[in-house]
């Protein structure tokens, strides 16, 4: 068996628990990477002056510098067990307990980048005058619109056109993605004439109110299986600004070393934040998927805590050296997996086709430190500083 470990210590579940950036977020008592941000916003009535989109990138440090992924849509359509499943990891089957939302839920994601999750209640007419739009909207990095696709959903469509009506004065830029969800019920047949008329109901609708070409993407979803991580990890992909870079990086990755497929996981949500540019099949995405979940569970068995040189508490936090960063390769099918962990949030894997990758693993190890150490450069997160507190 080839040698693996993802660090306890340097394991994102451990790690960002640690994490307390903002004063005004507590921590969750249940889920360490995330936290409760304090209620939603009590609708006000001092008169907002309008203000427009400022045009700056998503994840610009403006305000709290936090990009906000807007989870809306009618009443039991799935945006709270979305949520849940892809960054509290639970099972989903539990969704079916989850209560209807009441407020806004607000919550902060610690990793390759800080970004935070709302939870909007489906009854919410968030432009009634009484709520603040501006504080709503202005650090968006998308708006992510779920549609039940084992619902009547003309409504659910009406309601998405005239949000995204209403926002394009201000907002512009804003992506919007919808997720045709649930369709983990649906036959194949009817799941593509139901994404079909759902997509040619929001474009004739629009185009009749005279937006044509309306920044809209929509995606087949089910928490039932990898569909949803794959439509978050393209919707992640949007808000970051160095993804080019970064597709570039795999690029050549994979052409030096033979590789297939190349992905950089956010380890702890499954969130690809990157692939190379070939094409992408669902099937690779799911066993890399699978396979972090194997390292991760042997990890938390096997791994051990290694002092830091020093003892110092940054050096744990970022510490990353090539003691803590192992490999694994694993026959499957005809391909070989190949996992390194990049950093203690991001992780790469590697599909490779027939030629023994063991042969050339000198060479592969390499090329891989070249990445990560490129990675380092363009991607700053990679190397983020984590609040060290005072010594006395
Ligand atoms: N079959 C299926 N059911 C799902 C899926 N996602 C969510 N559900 C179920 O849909 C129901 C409603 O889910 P919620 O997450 O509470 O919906 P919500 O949109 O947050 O609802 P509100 O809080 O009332 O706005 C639950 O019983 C979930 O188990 C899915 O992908 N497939």
């Amino acid at each position: 068996m080839p040698c693996y470990s993802i660090h306890p210590s340097n394991h994102p579940s451990t790690a960002r628990a640690s994490t307390t950036e903002d004063d005004y977020m507590y921590p969750s008592s249940t889920t360490p990477s995330m936290e409760d941000l304090p209620e939603a916003e009590v609708p006000h009535t001092d008169p907002v002056p309008p203000r427009f989109h400022t045009g700056r990138l998503p994840n610009s440090k403006a305000g709290d510098g936090k990009p906000r992924l807007l989870l809306m849509g009618q009443r039991r359509s799935g945006k709270s067990s979305i949520s849940s499943v892809v960054f509290h990891k639970l099972p989903p089957s539990e969704t079916l307990y989850l209560e209807t939302t009441t407020r806004i839920k607000k919550e902060s994601m610690h990793s390759f980048m800080d970004f935070q999750v709302w939870d909007f209640p489906g009854h919410l007419d968030y432009f009634d005058p009484a709520f603040d739009v501006d504080n709503i909207f202005e650090e968006i990095g998308a708006l992510i619109w779920v549609i039940d696709a084992q619902d009547e959903y003309l409504e659910a469509i009406s309601r998405l056109n005239m949000t995204i009506l209403n926002l394009q004065q201000s907002y512009p830029n804003i992506n919007v993605e919808v997720f045709v969800h649930k369709v983990d019920g649906l036959s194949e047949d009817y799941k593509g004439d139901t994404f079909r008329d759902i997509i040619q109901r929001v474009q004739d609708e629009l185009s009749d109110q005279g937006y044509e070409n309306a920044p809209v993407s929509f995606y087949q979803t089910s928490i039932y299986d990898h569909s949803i991580f794959e439509a978050f990890s393209k919707v992640i992909q949007k808000l970051i600004p160095q993804l080019p870079t970064l597709e570039a990086l795999l690029n050549s990755l994979c052409s030096t070393c033979h590789i297939e497929k190349a992905y950089l996981f956010d380890i702890m949500s499954k969130i690809y934040i990157a692939t190379d540019t070939s094409p992408t099949d669902i099937g690779s995405y799911e066993i890399c998927s699978d396979y972090i979940d194997v390292v991760i569970d042997v990890s938390e068995i096997y791994g051990w805590d290694r002092p830091t040189e020093n003892g110092d508490a940054e050096s744990q936090e970022t510490g990353n050296n090539d003691a803590e960063s192992l490999i694994t390769m694993e026959r499957k099918g005809n391909n070989y997996l190949y996992l390194r962990e990049i950093n203690k949030y991001l992780a790469l894997i590697c599909l490779m086709g027939d030629d023994s990758p063991a042969d050339k693993k000198a060479v592969i190890d390499y090329n891989v430190g070249v990445f990560q150490a490129a990675l380092k450069q363009v991607f700053p997160r990679a190397e983020r500083e984590i609040a060290v507190p005072d010594q006395p």
